[in-house]
């Protein structure tokens, strides 16, 4: 019997690749969505990952990439919001538009997806479906600079409230709420200190501590509507 696939969106770089192996590496079908074509794919592709782009910055491109992922599959095992926009506010006329793209990303797609492909995990071949949403230490606080991204995420993680209750107990619904995982290629040694220096275990940990999480949710079966902080302690800071 062969299993239903897990789809991964932004799956194509960083944390969501690296899970994507990962999961692919424990005999899991992996679907992935990615914006923008690169080399990069193509390794994901020979490991028999398949790819799907998809813009999620207009209902267009969200509708577009429920009807491909339709197409790929009639069941899915589970689903990860992983794609995401780490944009900063901007001020002025783009300072809406900022908004409005922070949000369609982060809370129209996965709210629209999980809507729409509800059948697809409740088909699947396994005897328990997961969505998990992936959100950031950020709503714990807010952000003077990051204020849009880290509302937009504020509204994932409630949506994660909903949907378990809509859902269960065929799908269990959770959310993973990271803090610093992994840097970006242009932070300086200057940025990366005063980043450890905000957690208690002062550390860049890599995306291993998300796959971490997210095998666990995978394997439970007696959690869900909860928002799992893998944080490093940045809440005690
Ligand atoms: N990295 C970290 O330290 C932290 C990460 N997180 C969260 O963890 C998750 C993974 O983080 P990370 O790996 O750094 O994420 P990235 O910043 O690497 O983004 C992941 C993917 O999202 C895709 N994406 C961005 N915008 C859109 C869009 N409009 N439509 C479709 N796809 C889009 C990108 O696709 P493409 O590359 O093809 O354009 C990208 O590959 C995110 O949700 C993030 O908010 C939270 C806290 C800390
Ligand atoms: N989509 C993304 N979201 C976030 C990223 C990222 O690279 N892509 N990075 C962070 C930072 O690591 C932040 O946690 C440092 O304090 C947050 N969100």
């Amino acid at each position: 019997m062969s299993q239903s696939p897990i789809l991964i969106t932004g799956g194509a770089q960083r944390l969501g690749r690296y899970c994507a192996e990962r999961l692919v590496d424990d005999g899991h079908s992996v679907i992935i969505s990615y914006r923008r074509e690169r080399d990069e794919l193509e390794a994901l592709r020979a490991l028999g990952v398949r790819t799907v782009q998809a813009d999620f910055s207009s209902e267009t491109g969200i509708q577009a990439f429920i009807a491909a992922v339709r197409e790929l599959t009639p069941t899915l095992r589970a689903i990860v919001h992983n794609a995401s926009d780490w944009l900063p506010d901007t001020g002025g006329e783009a300072a809406g538009s900022n908004f409005e793209h922070l949000f369609r990303v982060h809370m129209q797609a996965p709210y629209l997806i999980n809507l729409a492909l509800r059948d697809l995990l409740e088909a699947g071949v396994e005897s328990q479906a997961d969505i998990i949403h992936m959100s950031d230490f950020v709503v714990q606080k807010g952000s003077s600079r990051h204020a849009a991204y880290a509302a937009s995420k504020a509204g994932l993680e409630n949506l994660t409230l909903s949907f378990a209750a809509m859902f269960a107990p065929r799908i269990q619904v959770n959310t993973i709420a990271p803090a610093l995982i992994m840097l970006k290629p242009d932070d300086d040694d200057d940025y990366a200190e005063r980043a450890k220096a905000k957690s208690l275990m002062q550390s860049v940990p890599g995306p291993g501590v998300i796959w971490q999480a997210m095998r666990y949710l995978l394997d439970s079966h007696y959690v869900t509507g909860t928002t799992m902080p893998v944080d490093g302690g940045r809440h005690l800071k």
